[in-house]
Formats: C-alpha cells, structure tokens, sequence
C-alpha cells in the first residue's frame, strides 16, 4: 500500500529537459506523455501521467489510489486492470512549479479540440499525481506479428440492469440514460422546452425528422456486450458499433483507425468478444455490489431491489459507491496489427497508414485466413483503467435525480416508433440466434 513517506518524487525522477504532450481527458483527470531527450527512469517507462483536474467533486488521489489498491484490485485478476501508482508533485521547488506550468501549458495548446465541454477546464493544485500503464496503441508490436495496433476504448457501463428500473422494463440502463442524452440533445437542437410527452407526436415532423437524423446514435448496448460470448447476433452489433469509427461527440467508444468488417483485427475483436472473461468478473462485482447481502460470492442468490433510489442522503453507502465506480471505468483493448512489417515502413511515410490504401496490406489481409487467426498465439490485450472512487457523498443526489428522470419519463418502459437501436431487453427470443 502507498504510503505519503514511500511515494516517489516526479521531479527527482525527471531531467532537466521534460516536456508534457497532451493526450487525453475526461470529467475529471487530465492524461500526459512524458517528453524527454534521455532514457527515462524505469519507474516512468511506458508509463502515462494523470493529473486530477480543478474540480471541487473529485476525491484526491491518495484516498482514490488507497481504495483502488483496498477494494477495487482485489476483485480482478493480475492483468486486468491498467496499473497505477502515485507520485508526489508537490509545489514547494522550481522544478516542481515548472512542472504545473508545463502541464498546463501542454492542455492550453491543444485548447481549441478540446470537448466544448471539458475547455477550460485546468490541471487541478495537487499534492499527487498518478503514473498509469502506458495503454496507447504501439506503432509495431512485435508479438503480434510486427503491425500496428489499433486501440479501441469503451466504458462497459451498467452490464446488469439497474436494481430500480421499473420491472416492465425494455432498455438497460445503458440504452435508457443514452436515449436520455439523445432526447435532451434533439431538444435542445429544436429549441423546444423539454416535453416528453409530446415528443413522438411533434408539429413539425419534417424538422424533428431531419434534426433526428443530424444527431448521432453511438449506441453500445452494454447486455449485448456482456451477451457476446454466447449469442452471435449480440456480437454481430457489438462489433459493428466498435469498429464504426464515425465520430462522436462523447468518448464513449473511441477508436485509432476503422477496423474494416472481415479483417484480420476485426476477427481478433470478435474471438476477444467471445472468449474473454474479464467483462464477466466486471459483471459479477457491478452486480455483487448492489446487494451484498443477498449474494454469495458468485453473485448467486435471492436478490432485493435496492440501487441508489433506496439509499440514503447523509448516510454511508459503500455498496453503491462501489457498484457506481465499477460502472464507470474504461475498457482499453490493443489489437494486434496485421501481420509483416509495419506499413509505415514499406511506405516511407511520416504517419499511421490506412490499412485500406495499400495494397500490400490486402495481401496480407487476403493471406490471413480465418484459421490463420485461429491458430495464432496472436492476443487482444484488454485492461480496465478509470476505476476511481467515486465520492458518493456528492454524487448521491445527482445519481437518484437521474433514475428519477429514467424511470418518470419512461426511458426504461416507453416503446419508440422507428427506432433508431433496440436494446436486448426489447428483442424477443425469436430475434435471436444462439450459438
Ligand atoms: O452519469 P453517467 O452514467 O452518464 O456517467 C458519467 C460519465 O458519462 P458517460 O455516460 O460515460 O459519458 C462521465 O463521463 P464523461 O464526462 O461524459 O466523459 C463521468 O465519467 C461521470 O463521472 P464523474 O462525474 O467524473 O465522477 C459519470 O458519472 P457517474 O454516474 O459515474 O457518477
Ligand atoms: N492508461 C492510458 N493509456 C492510454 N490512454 C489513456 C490512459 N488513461 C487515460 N487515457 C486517455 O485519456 C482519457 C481520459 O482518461 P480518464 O478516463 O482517466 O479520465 P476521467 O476524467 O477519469 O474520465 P471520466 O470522465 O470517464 O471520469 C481516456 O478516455 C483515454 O483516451
């Protein structure tokens, strides 16, 4: 366990000439890579920096890094999750002061791409900031044949339904809050006060209808993601949704390059989807944790309804502040290149070739066969990361609101004519195919 006396030094651990690069952000940290000119020290290899951004709602990282280490790591397998550990920042030297104005100078560069959302916001005054597994994808990864990677991001939210959505439900809690999202947005666009129940019947059809289509869908049922493993159908749209790389305003599903369907990385994607166990063990603590009581530890049981409507404002809910951490983390995946050497070099260019443009990597592709890949050691390597406690305290109000909204509005319950995506918990059996 880290303890304030163990925790290294960044500045100790950095030369003179460090710079930062900008390379991700989310509600509530900020991602750097580390430029330096020398060999770095081995605590920074392949390794990012994350920063806790102003925010008056986060927890701070020594109590983030404790829970992680206490409650979150124990629930999963040694490989499963992106590893972090803490260094001190401190403000007391040159050198560390130099630091928070690199950092911060490395975000205002890239201000303008910036979410409309996240813009101004700053690295926030903190003692401590976190080293994570380098997770990017790798230009060449020798293991997998010498290609390029690709990296592919989701969050695998919600992969059991909400305890409080109403029992006639026929969204996930997933599918729900999304088309939440897109009614709040097509409102907004139509400049019409929210009204529910007015929004299937509009007077102006032609408008809602061309607004509707302007908007996009980026829609990851998360029970077809967990269903993967067994239905082919689940799988076909889970795969068509992560490999579509058409972009979105949120970073729900992010994605380096497009993974065409039938190529030797959409099929890795597909036997990951298949096979893996990480989404279940996920799956079993989201789960676990919205009513310990009455499950035993795997997760079997008769369960009560209790999610974050039957909790209490004022009180501890460690259960609840868990299961909702659990619910908000990321999924990295690297997917191996194809293989050869990398296209990059064949070609003499300066950046990532399209997979698409060249015909050498047709060829390639055209070589792997589906058996090829079957017989490959070749792996998607898959990592949780984002794991943070989340500050139920706080939270706790904005959460119920939010299910309040769900189930009052009927985002769980109400059927939607031509609808865009249906949820699994819409489609009858005979839908389905089974494996
Ligand atoms: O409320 P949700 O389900 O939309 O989740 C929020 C996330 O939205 P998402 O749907 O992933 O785009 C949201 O992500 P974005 O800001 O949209 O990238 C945050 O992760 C937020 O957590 P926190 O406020 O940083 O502790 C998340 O809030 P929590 O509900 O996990 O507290
Ligand atoms: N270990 C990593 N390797 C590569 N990229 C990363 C890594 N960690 C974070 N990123 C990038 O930075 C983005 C934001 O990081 P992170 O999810 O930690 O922020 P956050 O504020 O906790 O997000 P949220 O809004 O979901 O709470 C990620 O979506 C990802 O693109």
């Amino acid at each position: 366990m880290s303890t304030p006396s163990t925790i290294p030094d960044l500045a100790a651990l950095l030369a003179d000439d460090f710079d930062f690069k900008f390379v991700g952000e989310g509600a509530a940290n900020i991602i750097f890579e580390i430029i330096q000119s020398q060999e770095p020290d081995p605590l920074l290899h392949d390794k990012l920096l994350r920063v806790p951004k102003a925010r008056a709602i986060a927890l701070d990282y020594l109590h983030v890094q404790e829970y992680w280490e206490s409650s979150v790591r124990p629930l999963f397998q040694d490989g499963d999750l992106v590893n972090q550990v803490l260094v001190h920042l401190g403000a007391c030297s040159a050198k560390q002061n130099l630091i928070i104005s690199r950092m911060q100078a490395a975000v205002s560069s890239v201000e303008p791409t910036r979410r409309k959302d996240f813009r101004g916001s700053t690295v926030g005054e903190t003692e401590y900031a976190m080293l994570v597994d380098d997770m990017r994808a790798a230009r060449s990864n020798i293991k997998g044949g010498g290609g390029f990677e690709i990296l592919l991001e989701f969050k695998p939210k919600w992969l059991t339904q909400s305890p409080d959505a109403p029992a006639n439900a026929i969204r996930c809690r997933n599918c729900a809050k999304e088309w939440l999202r897109y009614h709040d947005k097509l409102q907004k666009k139509l400049q019409k006060p929210p009204k529910l129940q007015q929004s299937f019947t509009p007077d102006d059809k032609l408008q809602r209808r061309q607004t509707q289509k302007a908007l996009p869908l980026p829609v990851l049922c998360t029970i077809d993601l967990l269903n993967s493993s067994s239905c082919i159908k689940a799988r076909e749209r889970v795969l068509s949704r992560l490999t579509d790389p058409s972009p979105t305003s949120r970073s729900t599903v992010a994605l380096t390059n497009a993974i065409p369907e039938g190529s030797r990385q959409w099929r890795l994607l597909s036997r990951w989807l298949e096979g893996n166990s990480l989404l279940k063990r996920l799956e079993l603590a989201q789960r676990a944790n919205d009513d310990p009581e009455h499950l035993d530890r795997n997760g079997r049981g008769k369960r009560k309804r209790g999610g974050c409507l039957t909790a209490l404002v004022g009180q501890e809910n460690p259960e609840l502040d868990l299961a909702m951490t659990l619910r908000d983390c990321t999924c990295f995946l690297r997917i191996p290149g194809p293989p050869g050497p990398p296209p990059l070099e064949r070609a003499g260019a300066g950046g990532p070739a399209e997979e698409d443009d060249d015909d050498d990597d047709e060829q390639g592709e055209a070589a792997a066969t589906e058996q090829d890949v079957e017989e490959e050691s070749v792996e998607v390597e898959a990592k949780l990361g984002d794991l943070d406690k989340k500050n139920g305290a706080a939270k706790l109000a904005t959460w119920q609101a939010l299910e309040r909204r769900l189930i009052d509005e009927g985002f769980y319950t109400k059927r939607r004519p031509r609808a865009e995506w249906t949820c699994a918990l819409e489609r009858t059996d005979e839908d389905e195919d089974e494996d």
